[in-house]
């Protein structure tokens, strides 16, 4: 399982992965994508879940029409761990392809 990133280590991470940033209240990362309409976000939805599947790391996501806000966090590690650095910086990356 993976372990929890200590405070220092997450900030750190967290400086690779632009527009990510601590949740306030819990142990999580978020980010709110912007998108040119709701084909698009629902685009980014549609890859990043395929990419979540395979990691078996799953996202909390709300959409709202073009926006996807978006929470990660390791539940059974009860906090941000590398998984959800990975999966960020995944979802950073479909991002650019979807509103390319
Ligand atoms: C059994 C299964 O592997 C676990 O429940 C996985 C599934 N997806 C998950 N996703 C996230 N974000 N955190 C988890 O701890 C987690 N655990």
């Amino acid at each position: 399982m993976a372990e929890r990133l200590a405070a220092d280590a997450r900030k750190q991470a967290l400086g690779g992965i632009p527009g990510w940033t601590e949740v306030q209240g819990r142990d999580a990362i978020g980010k709110t994508f912007v998108f040119k309409d709701f084909n698009e976000a629902f685009g980014f939805m549609t890859r990043a879940a395929l990419i979540a599947e395979k990691m078996d790391h799953h996202p909390e996501w709300r959409n709202v029409y073009k926006t996807v806000e978006v929470v990660l966090s390791t539940h059974d590690a009860g906090g941000v761990t590398r998984l959800d650095v990975e999966l960020a910086t995944a979802m950073n990356a479909i991002a650019k392809l979807t509103s390319g």
